[in-house]
């Protein structure tokens, strides 16, 4: 039995009615979250689901893994982001609001903005508008933007004017909105913004369906609620209706970092309290941190008040270093040396897995990155949800795949015609009506017509063609496509080191993905559809290594612990961010969380640096400042040198 202290029992055994649990970092939210779904699926009579939400795909993995000794979890609770709740709703249930089979996630905002793109292409009155923008492209970013904030608060483009109205920005974009939603749903696909939105309608339009919801699963649990934004928390309530109260939030106001995507702790802190009147319980304890990491934390955010703290002094100390070069160089021995010694405050060995490298954005951490790659310490990367092929082998591959469970897809069809260099008359040989199998045996003589031909890209062709060939949506054998571009890649770049490397490399990822997809989904219902919609959804990424030292951006960091945790860069304009001492106000408020988030990853011990001078995006060699997170801490600096 694990243990739980008196608070924490309480939350387990809470049954119906609206729970708020509001908690500090390290007090246990992940453990009585897990707890109280085993509670109910356990101990609870009836035949009803449990339907867990968490923030990321990792805490959701966790989750499940502690959950596994349940019988048919599978079949008892959903455990999953909001997004992948979605996902099941609009497969399900989309066809009440007409959306057709099971669509295509496009994910990359750079894909989006093309379909935008493609809207002016095919409308002459439209495109005589954009050629007279001083900055087209600039321009389409923020027509994007404009129509995710509409989705993101839940407005469809039927809200909108059927005419454009080129004097008004407002009514143009408005229009763009249902062209692009036109577009996209001619491709069988949707954005990441309509998984929401779609549910929403579902949930609105057709009650009934909400309904039944409900009585499938009769509790919601909600975790790292102070980060849901308006199209979630609405998401949610659209699922409760008037009556149904069973729902738990958990989370941290001081720990809100998403601000960036319209979170404010405000749905939980507020709306949910109005909306529900849950019962509030409070978690004081801390179970994680050490004396000095909390010391530190609360100096960050003073009512960070824990009762109970762990006997355990630990250790933070701050480092300022010559550049990033000796910052990351510093980083690595320092890891060699905890390795090699272990520390008094850590029980037994300081393993690679023990150990984490936190930076504020991904930039900051690719002198570590490099550094790493070149040192004998094993790591991980964790720096952005998205992974993507780097070769333009496997990227081929990748984009052939989509086209084989959706040849309506004119994107992805449009981009694998220029990596096959087929030029643009051929490319309007596209035929919706062709199956995708068609398509790529044209593309592929067309490409034999073209340059690509007298390279190396005639042998990568004819195991691209078999590959994809292996590959049909209800029974795809994927292990043996990717052999075959395997054995390709062997003979064909076999005096191309790096090309190589990177075929390598991109097929370990995808088998990776398809191991996962395989781990979680039953014999006889895999479809390749259904795997490129989960490796979009980020549920088939892997989490964690075994024995390997994470490198992590603060918000990939979220919700983990190690015993010892390096925050590198901790200086003026990048943590905090520029933009956010710019604008002041919220931004930087989300930036003190960000560093209160870093510094209680750590269990033990914590170590900041930051550079003397950086080389800054455009060139120049800038000298630095310690960060006001630093100053505030109080942590005297060392130098490295
Ligand atoms: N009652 C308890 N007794 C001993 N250890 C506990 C107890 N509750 C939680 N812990 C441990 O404390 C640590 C923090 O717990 P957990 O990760 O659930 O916290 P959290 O509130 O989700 O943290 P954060 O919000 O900062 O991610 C974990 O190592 C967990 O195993």
């Amino acid at each position: 039995m694990i243990k739980l202290s008196d608070t924490q029992r309480k939350i387990v055994e809470h049954r119906d009615g609206a729970l708020l649990v509001i908690a500090g970092a390290g007090s246990g939210k992940t453990r009585v979250l897990t707890e109280r779904v085993r509670n109910l699926l356990e101990n609870k009579i009836g035949h009803y689901r449990v339907l867990a939400l968490t923030f990321t795909n990792k805490a959701a993995e966790e989750m499940r893994e502690r959950l596994s000794d349940i019988t048919d979890l599978e079949n008892k609770a959903f455990i999953g982001t909001m997004h992948s709740f979605c996902m099941e709703v609009v497969n399900q249930r989309g066809s009440a609001i007409g959306v057709q089979g099971i669509p295509h996630i496009f994910s990359s905002t750079g894909d989006l903005i093309q379909i935008l793109s493609d809207v002016f292409k095919v409308n002459p009155s439209l495109q005589s508008i954009l050629i007279k923008k001083e900055k087209p492209q600039q321009f389409l970013g923020q027509v994007y933007q404009f129509i995710s904030e509409q989705k993101r608060s839940l407005r469809s483009p039927e809200f909108f004017l059927e005419k454009p109205d080129e004097s008004d920005e407002v009514n143009l974009s408005a229009y763009l909105y249902r062209q692009y939603d036109d577009m996209l749903r001619a491709q069988n696909a949707i954005d990441f913004d309509d998984l929401l939105l779609l549910t929403y309608k579902i949930f609105t339009e057709r009650p009934k369906i909400a309904d039944m919801y409900r009585r499938l699963y009769k509790f919601i649990c909600i975790d790292e609620a102070q980060d849901l934004n308006f199209a979630q928390y609405n998401v949610l309530k659209s699922i409760c209706g008037e009556q149904f109260k069973n729902v738990m939030m958990v989370g941290d106001p001081r720990q809100a970092i998403y601000g960036f995507n319209d979170a404010s702790s405000e749905f939980m802190c507020s709306d949910f309290v109005k909306d529900f009147s849950p019962t509030q319980i409070e978690l004081t304890e801390n179970f994680r941190s050490s004396r000095a990491v909390i010391q530190v934390a609360q100096i960050l955010e003073p009512d960070f008040q824990m009762e109970g703290i762990l006997p355990i002094q630990g250790e933070v100390q701050a480092f300022c270093c010559a550049n990033e070069q000796e910052e990351a160089e510093w980083v690595v021995k320092y890891l060699e040396e905890l390795s090699r010694k272990g520390h008094n405050d850590i029980e037994g060995k300081v393993s690679w897995n023990k150990c984490a490298i936190l930076a504020r954005n991904r930039y900051v951490a690719k002198q570590i990155e490099e550094k790493l790659s070149k040192s004998s310490i094993p790591y991980y990367i964790r720096l952005t949800s998205a992974q993507e092929s780097e070769s333009e082998l496997i990227k081929c591959f990748e984009l052939g795949m989509r086209l084989l469970i959706n040849p309506a897809d004119y994107i992805h069809f449009q981009q694998l015609a220029k990596l096959l260099n087929v030029n643009n008359t051929d490319i309007t040989l596209h035929k919706s009506t062709d199956d995708g199998n068609t398509i790529l045996r044209n593309l592929y003589d067309c490409a034999m017509n073209s340059n690509r031909s007298k390279d190396s890209w005639h042998n990568c062709g004819d195991a691209l063609l078999s590959a994809w060939k292996t590959l049909t949506d209800d029974n795809p054998n994927f292990l043996k496509a990717l052999g075959i571009l395997e054995k390709c890649a062997e003979s064909t770049f076999e005096n191309e080191i790096q090309q190589k490397e990177m075929v390598v490399n991109d097929i370990a990822m995808w088998k990776q993905h398809w191991k996962k997809y395989v781990s979680t989904s039953s014999y006889g219902s895999r479809t390749l559809t259904q795997f490129r919609n989960q490796v979009a959804l980020g549920t088939t990424q892997l989490q964690t290594e075994k024995d390997a030292v994470a490198l992590l951006t603060v918000h990939t960091s979220k919700g983990l612990e190690f015993d010892v945790v390096f925050v590198i860069g901790m200086c003026e304009g990048i943590f905090p961010d520029y933009r956010a001492i710019q604008k002041q106000g919220k931004a930087l408020l989300e930036e003190q969380h960000n560093a209160f988030v870093a510094v209680t990853r750590s269990k033990r011990l914590l170590y900041i640096t930051y550079p003397k001078f950086r080389k800054m995006p455009w060139g120049d060699i800038r000298a630095q400042s310690p960060s006001r997170y630093l100053t505030q801490m109080g942590i005297p600096i060392f130098s490295t040198k």
